[in-house]
C-alpha cells in the first residue's frame, strides 16, 4: 500500500521542525511521491503553524481523522476544484439547481449536456462572472469568494464566444492577455512565442485576426488563455463552428496541455469530443448533475444487456434455437443473413455464441456492440443530446 504525505503550504515558522517530523515519519512509512496521491489509499498530512501541530489521516482521499480539529480547507487540498450545492436563478429560471462535483489535479473533466443544461452558468460561477444564489466553490483548496484575485491568476478561461481583439495582431492580443496576468519583459515574450507555437499560429503572429478563419480565431482564443500557463483551464465549447482540421488540432492541444500538467474542464455538447479527450464526464440536464464517472463507468451503469451481431453466409432457424438455449441469452433473431443475440449483462457467453455461429456457416463479420455515450444520455434524459 502506498502512503502519501502532504505539507500544507501555509507558512511554517520552523522548517527545521518540519524536516525532523518528515525524517521521523519516514522511519515508519514508505512514501509515494507528493504528486501521487491519486493512486494512494492511505495518507497523512502534517502541518505546523506556529507552535501548533496538526495531524490529518485520510483514506481514499477523504479525511478520516484530524487532530486537534478538522480543518475543511486542508481537507480539500487533494481536490483542485470543489463545487458544493450551487444554485443560480434567473428570475423564474433555475439555471443551476443544487450542483455539486469535485475535480482532482490532472483530470480532463467533460461537462456534457444539451443547450440550456446549465453548463456555462456553472463555469461562469466558477470564474466569478456570475453571482450565485447559494453554494460554495473552492479552487486550489481556497474559497473562491474570498480569494478570487489569487485564484484567477492561475486560471485560464477559453470563453464560448471568441474574446479577442480584431484590431490587434495575434502577437499583440497575447501581449495584452499576458500583461493582464502580470507577465512582463523576456518572460512575457517567451510565453507568447510558446503559446503561438502551441496553437500553430507562430507564422501568423503579425496578422490581424479579422483575416483569420473561424478555426484560427478559436486557436488564438486558446493561446490567449494559456499564455500564463495556468494550472486549471476551463474551455467552454472551444470547437463550435470550425472545420474538422482545426477541431482535431484543438482536441490534440487539449490532450497536450493536460500532459504538460494542466487540469482541464471541457464543456461541450459534442459527445464524440468528450469521449475522445476526457478522463471523466459529468452529465448535466435541466440545471442538475444527472450522472458522473468515466465513460466506461457511465456505460456500465446504463447497460442491462449485451448485444452480439453476426453476418453469416447463411442463417437458419436451427441456429436461433441453439442460440436461445445458451446460458444468459434473452433473445436471438435472424434478419436475412444477419443474426442478433441479446444476452443479460455479464453473461460471458461470447465464446459459445461464436462457436455456434461459426459451426453453422461462414462468418463474414462478428460484432460485440458497445453502448455509446449517446445511448447513456438517451437513457438518462429521454432525449438526444443535440435536440
Ligand atoms: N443571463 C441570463 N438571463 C436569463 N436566463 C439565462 C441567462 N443565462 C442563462 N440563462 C438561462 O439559464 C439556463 C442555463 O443556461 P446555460 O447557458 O448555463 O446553459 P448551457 O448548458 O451552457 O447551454 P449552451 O450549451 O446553450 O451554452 C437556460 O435556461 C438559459 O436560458
Amino acid at each position: 500500500m502506498k502512503i502519501y504525505y502532504y505539507w500544507s503550504e501555509e507558512k511554517s515558522e520552523s522548517k527545521y521542525i518540519e524536516l525532523m517530523l518528515v525524517l521521523w515519519a519516514q522511519a515508519f512509512f514508505t512514501f509515494a511521491d507528493a504528486e501521487g496521491y491519486d493512486n494512494c489509499h492511505l495518507g497523512f498530512m502534517l502541518q505546523l503553524t506556529g507552535v501548533r501541530l496538526r495531524i490529518v489521516l485520510f483514506y481514499k482521499q477523504q479525511i478520516r481523522y484530524c487532530f486537534p480539529e478538522l480543518n475543511l480547507r486542508q481537507g480539500r487540498c487533494a481536490m483542485l476544484v470543489e463545487v458544493k450545492n450551487l444554485v443560480k436563478r434567473y428570475q423564474d429560471v433555475i439555471a443551476v439547481d443544487n450542483v455539486s462535483f469535485s475535480i482532482r489535479k490532472g483530470e480532463i473533466v467533460g461537462l456534457l449536456g444539451p443547450n440550456g443544461a446549465g453548463k456555462t452558468t456553472t463555469v461562469n460561477a466558477m470564474v466569478g462572472l456570475t453571482k450565485i444564489d447559494r453554494g460554495e466553490i473552492y479552487i486550489f483548496g481556497k474559497k473562491l469568494k474570498e480569494n478570487e484575485v489569487e485564484i484567477k491568476r492561475d486560471l485560464g478561461v477559453v470563453p464560448q464566444d471568441i474574446a479577442i481583439f480584431e484590431e490587434l495582431t495575434a502577437y499583440e492580443n497575447l501581449m495584452y492577455f499576458g500583461r493582464l496576468y502580470g507577465l512582463r519583459g523576456t518572460l512575457l515574450k517567451e510565453r507568447i512565442e510558446k503559446a503561438l507555437e502551441f496553437t500553430g499560429l507562430l507564422e501568423k503572429k503579425k496578422q490581424y485576426p479579422k483575416k483569420f478563419s473561424n478555426g484560427m480565431k478559436r486557436r488564438l482564443n486558446i493561446a490567449c488563455a494559456i499564455v500564463h500557463q495556468p494550472s486549471l483551464m476551463i474551455m467552454d465549447e472551444p470547437t463550435v463552428g470550425i472545420d474538422p482540421q482545426s477541431r482535431s488540432y484543438i482536441l490534440q492541444a487539449v490532450k497536450e496541455l493536460n500532459r504538460q500538467g494542466s487540469t482541464i474542464i471541457y464543456i461541450s455538447h459534442y459527445m464524440e469530443e468528450v469521449e475522445e479527450v476526457c478522463t471523466r464526464i459529468i452529465i448535466m440536464d435541466h440545471g442538475r448533475v444527472i450522472a458522473a464517472g468515466t465513460k466506461e463507468e457511465l456505460k456500465e451503469m446504463m447497460t442491462s444487456e449485451e448485444r452480439v451481431t453476426a453476418e453469416l453466409s447463411s442463417a437458419s432457424y436451427t441456429l436461433i434455437e441453439k442460440l436461445n438455449k445458451l446460458a444468459g441469452v434473452k433473445e436471438s433473431y435472424v434478419e436475412g443473413t444477419k443474426v442478433t443475440v441479446i444476452s443479460a449483462k455479464n453473461s460471458k457467453n461470447i465464446r459459445d455464441i461464436f462457436g455456434l455461429v461459426s459451426e453453422s456457416a461462414e462468418v463474414i463479420s462478428f460484432n460485440v456492440e458497445q453502448p455509446s455515450l449517446e445511448t447513456v444520455f438517451l437513457t438518462l434524459t429521454g432525449r438526444s443530446l443535440r435536440n
